[in-house]
């Protein structure tokens, strides 16, 4: 009884920090989770391919609540390998749980789509991600629960989204050139100022108008430039791409900077935000949006 499945990373256009809506969107960039799953185990163990240390709490809670709920509470392994760094505001955490509540799914046997009505289809993509997100909650590395970054990294495309409720609103496919900073440091979500976030507030209102308007881009930049004073990042990354990139925020609760160009846009030129950003620490990625989401292997 063995699963794998893969999930993608995402980046923001409004944090839900400040009041429970938010959105983001998929990346070509993925986490990858293997269950082997043995009903004479007790519980499950988890496993991070590229940190020993780091919390595997999130994973092994989506691998026992995911038997728990469409198995027969089948404990076993679950492994992840990733290509998103933890905690850098890139989505980690979701990308993880969805891949993990897949895989759980494949080594099930259980048929994964989106069509519930569907006869091949068991369980949707949409209630394995809730199904993720309980988990995040109940591990306690989120302050919303995160659905909007689910979502997104589910689905792919963008997706607007009430994290209250876990309620989708919106999910639409956009087409971008993707450019990543991310910096050395880490932070973490459950530690983020949420009083701080909860004071930008009229601002997060006026970035949800934007996007549920379809004018994501705008809506980002705005985001991003709220978010950074929010939460004490710096904005001049952001400035000194505008000139160059269709769109460009802080990610998450940082420390990353997402830029976005059009490729049908002359105008934007994702090489001259990199040139601009070269001297900074840590790592400059180049990838796209995806459209597809998550998928069993
Ligand atoms: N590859 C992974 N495998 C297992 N758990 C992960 C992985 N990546 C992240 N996590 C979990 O998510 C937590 C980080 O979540 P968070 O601070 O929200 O970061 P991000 O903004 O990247 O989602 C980690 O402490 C860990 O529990
Ligand atoms: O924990 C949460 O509820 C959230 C964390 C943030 O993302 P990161 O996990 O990328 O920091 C934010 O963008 C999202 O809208 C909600």
């Amino acid at each position: 009884m063995e699963g794998r499945a893969a999930a993608l990373g995402a980046g923001t256009v409004l944090n839900a920090l400040a009041t429970g809506t938010g959105a983001a969107f998929g990346i070509d960039i993925e986490t990858r989770a293997t269950v082997e799953l043995d009903p004479a185990a007790d519980g499950v163990e988890g496993e991070i391919a590229e940190d020993a240390d780091a919390d595997t709490d999130l994973i092994e809670r989506c691998a026992a609540l995911a038997t728990e709920r469409w198995g027969d509470g089948e404990g076993g392994r679950v492994r992840t390998d990733s290509d998103v760094p933890l905690a850098a505001g890139l989505k980690s955490s979701s990308a993880a749980a969805n891949a993990t509540v897949l895989a759980t799914c494949d080594a099930l046997g259980l048929g994964v789509g989106d069509d519930p009505d569907a006869p091949a289809v068991d369980v949707t993509r949409l209630e394995a991600c809730r199904l993720g997100v309980r988990a995040a909650r109940e591990a306690g590395v989120t302050v919303t629960g995160a659905f909007d970054d689910a979502t997104a990294s589910m689905l792919g495309g963008v997706t607007v989204t009430d994290n209250d409720a876990d309620e989708l609103r919106v999910r639409e496919t956009v087409d971008w050139d993707v450019l990543v900073w991310t910096p050395p440091e880490r932070a973490y979500s459950a530690d983020a100022d949420v009083a701080r976030c909860e004071a930008v507030a009229p601002m997060a209102d006026l970035v949800a108008d934007l996007a549920l308007d379809g004018r994501y881009g705008e809506a980002m930049t705005v985001n991003g430039l709220a978010f950074s004073a929010a939460l004490g990042f710096d904005a001049g990354p952001a400035v000194e791409a505008m000139p160059h990139a269709a769109a460009v925020s802080l990610s998450g609760t940082g420390p990353s900077v997402v830029a976005v160009a059009d490729p049908e846009d002359p105008e934007t030129d994702l090489d001259a935000v990199a040139d601009a950003w070269t001297d900074r620490p840590g790592t400059l990625r180049r990838t796209t949006t995806r459209a597809d989401g998550a998928t069993v292997e």
